[in-house]
């Protein structure tokens, strides 16, 4: 055999790693991923895909299993430690220590909040294991606020227990939905096991569950938010950008952060080149800051020429994942009108071939096709073209930054 310290090391998505854990717990009816027929897969890089074994390891180094390739492409999973961390690990459990310390009640699968009917409907079935199925993707609710809502509605009945199931989402309803009865029966202990009662599909979410679902889902008003304007060098990303951070420092409802893109390769990218690999390396450094400060609800206002739409959908996605909108600003002034502005003077200097890789000159960009608002400024004045984001921002719910025409002055009566 291999041993573990030979083989090379793999960190798998999110999604990934809760169908890893559903594996190694027992709870999947599947022992590898890439089963056929099993929404659990793994993909590895192209560089890993013929290896023997491949060891995955969580974001944090720690070594979880190994994947054997088997004949048939499969990888058959080996453990070699559980997660030990992350909120309400401790309401993990597997089908087998469910058995050894639950068996006798009703197992209910719980994929949301739980609703005024559906608690009716507990209040009668006795002692209870809530199977709060939890993982990667799934709708409505994240993991965590799953949990603490199933927790507070065990809480109010007379016998229920919370067991947390990583289920995640993989992007097809129907094996999904079949996956989660079988993870569930494993849980209840199969045929002849406990007895396994569905939710009914009613009702509205307990009001006593309110402050939870709006912490996990603020109103766009109150959501993380990236402002990410792209657009190329002198298009005037930077003059709006920071016209929109005035803004939002005036209303005084959000905590605000400026990434322009100069200052960006001064402090958080500085060494890196234009190359397409360093812009790509700068682009997703900033999305990462970005994400982690929409994670906390506040407002991040990134001013990068960002080039690449792929770069920029990375961006979009990691926004995503840590619950923040992303409202992409197309700053769509002509090559043509960046040039004769040439505030820099990079352009000349670009044209006579003395910078490689000039945006619009001798690098590309790639002009985006999923802008929430595209402004050419051309022959406006800036807060003419402040206005389109303003109005495009408040239409979208996110902040209402419009300033109200001003009062009309009552002239004073003379008496
Ligand atoms: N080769 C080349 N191409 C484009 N831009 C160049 C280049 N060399 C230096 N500069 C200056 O760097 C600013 C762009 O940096 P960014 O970090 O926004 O670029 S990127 O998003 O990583 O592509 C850009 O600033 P802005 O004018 O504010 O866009 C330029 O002043
Ligand atoms: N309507 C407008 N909006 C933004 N900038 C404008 C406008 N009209 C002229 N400009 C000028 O264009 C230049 C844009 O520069 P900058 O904001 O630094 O662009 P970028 O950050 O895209 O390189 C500034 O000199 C700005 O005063």
């Amino acid at each position: 055999m291999i041993s573990p310290v030979s083989s090379p090391q793999h960190c798998p998505t999110p999604r990934e790693l809760d169908d890893l854990e559903l594996i190694v717990s027992g709870a999947a009816p599947v022992a590898s991923f890439g089963t056929p027929g099993s929404p659990l897969t793994l993909t590895l890089p192209d560089a890993l895909a013929g290896e023997p074994v491949v060891e995955l390891v969580d974001p944090e180094g720690l070594p979880l299993a190994l994947v054997h390739l088997e004949a048939d492409g499969a990888r058959r999973v080996e453990p070699l430690t559980t997660a030990q961390h992350g909120p309400f690990r401790r309401l993990h459990l597997t089908p087998a220590e469910v058995r050894a310390q639950h068996a006798g009640r009703t197992v209910v699968p719980v994929t949301g909040p739980v609703t005024d009917d559906q608690l009716a409907q507990l209040t009668g079935l006795g002692p209870l294991v809530l199977l709060a199925l939890v993982g990667h993707g799934t709708p409505d609710l994240s993991p965590v606020a799953l949990l603490r809502a199933t927790l507070r509605v065990a809480a109010d009945l007379p016998d229920a227990v919370v067991v947390a199931v990583p289920l995640a989402a993989h992007d097809d309803a129907e094996a999904d939905h079949d996956l989660g009865v079988q993870v569930t029966a494993a849980y209840a202990g199969g045929p002849g096991g406990d007895r396994v009662v569905g939710l009914v599909e009613a009702g509205e979410p307990l009001a006593s569950l309110d402050d939870i679902l709006e912490a996990d889902q603020p109103a766009p008003d109150r959501q993380g938010l990236v402002l990410f304007f792209t657009g190329l060098s002198g298009s005037g990303k930077s003059t709006l950008a920071r016209a929109l951070v005035d803004r939002l420092l005036e209303q005084g409802l959000r905590t605000v952060t400026s990434l322009d893109g100069d200052v960006v390769r001064r402090n958080l990218s500085a060494g890196l080149t234009f190359s397409r690999a360093d812009r790509e390396t700068n682009i997703r450094r900033i999305g990462w800051v970005a994400a982690e400060i929409s994670r906390h609800g506040g407002v991040v206002v990134v001013s990068p020429i960002a080039p690449f739409a792929e770069t920029r959908a990375q961006v979009r996605d990691m926004v995503d994942e840590a619950g923040g909108a992303f409202f992409l600003v197309h700053v769509a002034t002509p090559l043509e009108e960046c040039e004769r502005r040439d505030r820099k003077g990079l352009y000349a200097k670009a044209r006579r071939g003395e910078i490689p890789e000039f945006t619009g000159i001798s690098s590309p960009y790639e002009e985006p096709e999923d802008a929430d608002v595209r402004v050419d400024t051309t022959g406006r004045t800036i807060d003419d073209a402040l206005g389109d984001v303003l109005d495009a921002l408040a239409e979208a719910g996110y902040a209402d930054l419009r300033v109200a025409a001003p009062q009309p002055v009552v002239p004073e009566r003379i008496i």
